[in-house]
């Protein structure tokens, strides 16, 4: 190694221990030189002749920092008798700055900056930075991106809505596929890709009380993501830490500054039941403000212009302070048409304003859905009427949508959105999907106790037990040993029984566990969390568990019972969707038999009427039927005369709902249920996506690239299986690095198949935390940004310095903007000459990579201060024939950020022509993110992002 000349001021780097900062030389005294490391408090002495030591000179354009904090830029610097004086500008000023009053921290982000100050890395990490930055842009362009590495099976229509919803920009979605087709999944699947795509930073789940674990438990092993529960208990905490003088100044001044919990997790889930009881948690959820709320079960949001539910109230809050919302129910109408559209209002007051307009629209749907199939089939085939019905829809926006790319899409889509359902409603039906297994109902009819003649009917009768004492219906209502007949004839087969109220649910399960022996389980709303989850694991356990779940009708909401193939109704609501619910626990996604659902009613009584008015007028038990509210409000009258006992009402009840149920079917499978169909699920797009996915799961690319990034992370691999291996920190292991990483170490899979199957197995893939977290902390930190290479080709005399740079575009801007999705991720990359020839195309990346080995760090250490001038020389070659590429890169995003905005402003602009409500300021708001957005590309450039000096031997 040379040797070094010290001057006392000067300002040098330890390169074998970076950690010290910008070292001062304090003392020269024979062959020794002492410095002082201000950041790390420590003084050090080395030999002089042998220091591991860089000296520090900033350059021109640089930014230093000064020990009070401010920092300046570099205009000129004068050596003055070997201790530099840097002119510096703050902004206002030029000043003089002696090197000795620079900070003891230094962070060197400019590539050249850590090669001088010995901060270089293997050429293996340099490696890794480019194929970092090449994976990332290549997954970005991907229309898999945000969908990878899910542990769910890919079904066309979660993943198409998942795609067609979260690429949307705070997306504001009702998901109202029927009962148990997914939609957790989908809003998994929306969340993790708006989380992954930096969308949506901070999300709130609102759910019913019972669903909270489930949701914990399908978000973590289903997708990756963490939520937190905040409930009573973390308040509860949360008090507990406060002490008196706390107490003291809140209750003076108010509680304004107390923590607030939800500001302090990003991923927050919560019960719908606990906000409405807590105004405190309420006012906490609404002041953090969120990027994403989903609301599962939002058919509990009830509303009327003269009674809003409190739970309406309390979303209706929250939803004003997200910027995307999703609402998730399987049965919309469940609480009637105007409730159905006051929460469409909460997703998109601009289209949804006017609850009678909406009514009327719904008669234009058929007219609409005739249009739209014959643009399906080819613009060509449309009539004289079909061009002036679409001007009379679209008007001067026709025209515009006629000269834009793929016209018919671009109408129909406009047509949805203004006209017909909107682009806010997504359902999609078992009939669509097909292959769902069969539902066969099995009913018992069985004679009317005395006990109950005076009970009979009226909804009361639907559930008599209710009028008498425990004792007494427990021994002699007939369904007892029915059920009891039932249950043990069917033995060992798992069974879910579903009744309208908690207190019977209890009072079956302690009869049929104790006076029964039959091993059951309750469910119901008067059971903690705690309770609810242990009894749904009891009845879950194949082996030791449960035969019985016996469920009240609000404990059992949203909960998965596949597994079982029989459901006894112990009672049937008076609601169509709650039947529809109550089958959905077994009628859902994964249920592999036919499913046997047992209806014991009571003959001569108001069960016999529901009973026959849900098979005969419905057809409710073997098919879903989204039209049963509908039909229900329409013979609202006789349905009442006959559940109130007249029975010569209930042959015309039936009759006349069959009637209704098929009408309606038939208007809706012409009109709506097709538009919505339109909406939900493209086949062909879906099949597009699944394959891209696929194709990215399955790669062996993931893989390659993480065994290089543990190479140099230190972190050991071991083989386990065929797909799988186990990761554990070496002994070089660079912890910052990779995150997920237990210290006992963790067994991976790469196989989407063995994934599924295996739950304890971490599934990798390019969207799998520890990768992601990879891949941002090699771009984040200054991993691989320079490198030193060696070169070996008889071309080229020894000794000859080539640069390879990287060059990345620098575009600051406000975060709402999310520029950097339009702007390349992936590198420039240039391979220069002293002489500035650009040999990039002679020699790529690649190529290079196969040609280049390491040089020894001592050997590399002695190079970097000889090279020092001819490595300037080379970075300003390089950054000279960047200079052109910057142009057309500007241009592509501005291209990217007009066709984002552009149909964002038409629409708005088409809706406000019939909607006044739509102010100009909104329609503003995006021109001015446009115009904001072209400027601060406008002022973009390009900053060398990563270098690697390759001497030739
Ligand atoms: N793509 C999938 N891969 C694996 N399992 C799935 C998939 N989609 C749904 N499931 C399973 O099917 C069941 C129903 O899904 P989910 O709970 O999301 O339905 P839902 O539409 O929300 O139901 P509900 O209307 O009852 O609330 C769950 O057990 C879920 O784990």
């Amino acid at each position: 190694m040379e040797k070094l000349d010290f001057v006392i001021g000067q300002r040098w780097v330890s390169h074998s221990d970076t950690g010290l900062g910008l070292g001062i030389v304090t003392d020269i005294s024979g062959r020794r030189v002492t410095l002082g490391f201000p950041s790390a408090d420590e003084e050090r002495t080395y030999a002089i002749d042998n220091a591991p030591l860089s000296r520090i000179i900033f350059q021109v354009g640089e930014e230093i920092e000064i020990f009070d904090g401010s920092r300046l830029v570099v205009q000129a610097v004068e050596d003055l008798g070997g201790v530099l004086m840097y002119d510096a500008y703050d902004g206002d000023q030029l000043h003089q700055v002696s090197e000795v009053k620079l900070s003891g921290s230094v962070n060197f982000s400019a590539p050249q900056q850590r090669l001088f100050a010995g901060q270089f890395d293997r050429n293996g990490a340099f490696r890794l930075r480019v194929a970092t930055m090449q994976h990332l842009e290549r997954l970005r362009a991907s229309s898999a991106q945000g969908l990878i590495g899910a542990r769910t099976q890919h079904l066309q229509h979660q993943i198409y809505i998942a795609h067609e919803v979260a690429k949307r920009h705070a997306p504001r979605v009702l998901l109202a596929d029927e009962v148990g087709l997914g939609k957790t999944i989908e809003a998994g699947l929306i969340l993790h890709y708006q989380i992954h795509t930096g969308r949506a930073k901070r999300a709130l789940i609102v759910v019913p009380d019972s669903l909270i674990h489930q949701w914990l438990v399908e978000m973590l092993r289903r997708f990756n993501l963490r939520f937190s529960i905040i409930d009573q208990q973390r308040y509860a905490a949360l008090d507990e830490q406060k002490d008196d003088v706390d107490a003291l100044v809140n209750h003076i001044f108010g509680d304004d500054d107390e923590d607030n919990p939800f500001e302090s997790e990003q991923l927050v889930l919560c019960s719908l039941d606990f906000l409405t009881d807590s105004a405190r948690a309420q006012k906490h959820a609404k002041a953090a403000g969120w990027d994403l709320m989903v609301v599962d079960e939002a058919h509990h949001l009830a509303w009327s212009p003269e009674e809003p539910s409190v739970e309406y109230q309390v979303v209706e809050e929250l939803a004003t302070e997200s910027r995307g919302l999703l609402l998730l129910t399987a049965t919309p109408e469940q609480v009637g048409l105007a409730s159905h559209f006051a929460r469409l209002r909460l997703l998109d007051p601009a289209r949804f304003h006017d609850l009678e307009a909406f009514r009327e629209q719904e008669q234009q749907y058929e007219a609409i859905n005739r249009v739209v199939r014959r643009l399906q089939s080819g613009s060509s085939e449309l009539t004289a009427e079909d061009r002036t019905a679409l001007e009379g829809w679209l008007g001067d926006e026709l025209g515009q949508l006629l000269a834009g790319e793929e016209p018919e899409q671009a109408i129909i889509d406009a047509l949805l959105d203004r006209h017909g359902t909107g682009r806010v409603l997504f359902r999609n039906t078992r009939a669509a999907i097909q292959g769902f297994p069969e539902r066969v109902p099995k009913p018992a009819p069985l004679t009317c106790p005395e006990m109950y003649q005076p009970h009979a009917w009226g909804t009361i009768g639907l559930a008599p037990e209710q009028e008498v004492t425990e004792d007494m219906w427990l021994a002699d209502d007939p369904r007892i040993p029915w059920l009891q007949q039932t249950l043990t004839s069917l033995r060992p087969e798992k069974v879910v029984v579903i009744c309208a109220r908690a207190e019977t649910a209890m009072a079956l399960e302690h009869y049929l566990q104790l006076r029964a022996g039959i091993r059951s389980a309750a469910f119901h709303e008067h059971l903690s969390l705690i309770e609810r989850d242990r009894a749904a694991a009891y009845f879950t356990d194949s082996e030791q568990g449960a035969q019985v779940l016996i469920c009240s009708e609000i404990g059992s909401e949203g909960r998965n019972f596949q597994f079982a193939h029989h459901l006894v109704l112990f009672d049937l609501p008076a609601n169509p969707d709650l039947l529809e619910q109550r089958i959905g626990r077994l009628d859902r996604i994964g249920q592999s038999e036919t499913i046997k659902i047992h209806i014991p009613y009571l003959e001569g009584t108001a069960q016999e009427v529901q009973y026959r008015w849900f098979e005969e007028g419905l057809n409710a038990f073997a098919e879903s039927c989204s039209v049963g509210v509908s039909v229900q409000e329409k013979v609202q009258g006789q349905w009442q005369a006959a559940i109130d006992g007249q029975t010569s009402a209930l042959n015309e009840l039936v009759a006349v709902s069959a009637d209704e149920t098929a009408r309606l079917k038939t208007m809706l499978q012409n009109g709506r249920d097709a538009l919505i169909e339109l909406n939900s699920c493209r086949p062909d797009v879906a099949r597009t996506l699944i394959e891209a996915i696929e194709s990215e799961e399955e790669s062996a690319q993931v893989r390659d690239y993480m065994m290089e990034a543990f190479d140099i992370l230190g972190v050991d691999v071991e083989d386990h299986s065929e797909h799988s291996d186990i990761l554990k920190p070496g002994e070089q292991y660079q912890a910052g690095h990779v995150a997920e990483l237990p210290e006992d170490g963790v067994t991976v899979t790469w196989h989407r198949q063995d994934a599924l199957e295996r739950e304890d197995l971490a599934f990798m893939s390019w969207e799998h935390p520890m990768v992601t977290g990879v891949m941002d902390s090699v771009i984040s930190t200054g991993l691989g940004k320079a490198a030193l290479a060696n070169l070996s080709v008889k071309a080229l005399p020894p000794g000859t310095l080539l640069l390879e740079a990287l060059f990345s575009v620098h575009c600051p801007a406000p975060e709402t903007l999310q520029l950097t999705r339009y702007l390349p991720v992936s590198p420039l990359r240039l391979l220069v000459d002293v002489t500035g020839k650009d040999l990039s195309r002679a020699l790529p990346h690649d190529r290079l990579n196969d040609l280049c080995s390491n040089i020894r760090r001592r050997t590399a250490q002695a190079i970097v201060p000889k090279i020092r001038s001819q490595v300037e020389t080379l970075v300003g070659h390089a950054e000279t024939l960047s200079q052109p590429h910057l142009e057309p890169m500007k241009n592509k995003a501005l291209e990217q950020v007009e066709s984002h905005f552009a149909p964002e402003i038409r629409r708005l602009e088409a809706l406000q022509a019939v909607n006044p409500a739509i102010r100009d300021e909104e329609v503003d708001y995006f021109r001015k993110q446009l115009a904001a957005a072209r400027e601060a590309i406008g002022h973009a450039s390009l900053a060398l992002e990563g270098i690697r000096v390759i001497v030739t031997s």
